[in-house]
């Protein structure tokens, strides 16, 4: 079996006075579709930095793709989509084409002009997220989650093995979350990129997800979607307290109301 391509072993994360993470281990394995669920200050945006390399963990070992984390130099196989991509700023004239073009940066470089390989790889990520017939629109004539779909583009086109989304639904109207969430099961399970998300709003999270993943500072829970049921009500009042309300959705047959 192949190493995971995330693979997170007893990690801590201290903030100057605030234990952010203790004691975390997951894997991601290749072909995954992980939710990170856990309520505001649980650590999400920390664990997100640390698999990104941004920080590095007070305690504990990441590998990635089977390489320490320290010696890892493809970075461009691990996409990333923030959260701050949803504030963009709309008054920006840029169009669809020169933002998704801009994620090639990471893999070739500057250019001052599209190169043809460009164009056709630009075409290819926007009809990956439904989005190739607005290639000439602007970025401020477009909706949220239209706007969310392209940025999801522009990670693409780097052609990422794994790509991680912060809270990708914040700002995408919910008649239109799930055909959002459709697009990454596509992505998922056509393109076979690994997708882990990160969210607080479990009511929302997609039934399309295969594993979730429990925080609140440590993990409560990591599997298969549908074992989510085998926690006990106390691992879940200890991960969510009281307020987790229809989680049967995405698996198990508790309900929390
Ligand atoms: N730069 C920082 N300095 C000090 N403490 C921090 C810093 N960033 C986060 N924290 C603290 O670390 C803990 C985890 O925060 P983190 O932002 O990782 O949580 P989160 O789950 O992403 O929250 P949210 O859903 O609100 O974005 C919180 O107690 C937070 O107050």
């Amino acid at each position: 079996m192949n190493a995971p391509l995330i693979d997170i072993d007893n990690i801590s994360f201290e903030y100057e006075q605030t234990k952010a993470l203790e004691n975390i281990s997951l894997a991601v394995e290749e072909g995954d579709f992980l939710a990170i669920l856990g309520p505001n200050g649980s650590g999400k945006s920390t664990l997100l930095k640390i698999m990104l390399g941004l920080i590095k963990p007070t305690k504990g070992e990441i590998r990635l793709f089977g390489v320490d984390a320290k010696n890892f130099k493809k970075r461009e196989w691990i996409g990333y989509v923030s959260q701050k991509s949803n504030s963009f700023n709309s008054g920006f004239p840029a169009t669809v084409e020169e933002v998704v073009a801009g994620g090639l940066v990471k893999k070739t470089g500057l250019f001052r002009r599209l190169p043809k390989t460009a164009k056709a790889n630009v075409k290819e990520a926007l009809e990956a997220v439904g989005m190739e017939a607005f290639l000439d629109n602007r970025m401020n004539e477009l909706s949220g989650g239209q706007q969310q779909r392209v940025f999801i583009a522009r990670a693409l086109v780097a052609q990422p093995k794994v790509l991680i989304l912060d809270e990708p639904t914040v700002g995408i109207d919910h008649r239109n979350v799930q055909s959002f969430y459709n697009m990454l099961a596509s992505l998922n399970r056509d393109k076979d990129i690994t997708l882990v998300l990160v969210t607080h709003d479990v009511d929302t999270v997609t039934d399309r997800i295969t594993h979730v993943a429990c925080l609140n500072q440590t993990i409560h829970f990591h599997g298969f979607k549908n074992q989510l049921h085998t926690m006990s009500d106390e691992q879940r009042e200890a991960w969510y307290g009281h307020s987790v309300r229809k989680i049967h959705h995405i698996g198990g047959s508790h309900s929390h109301d």
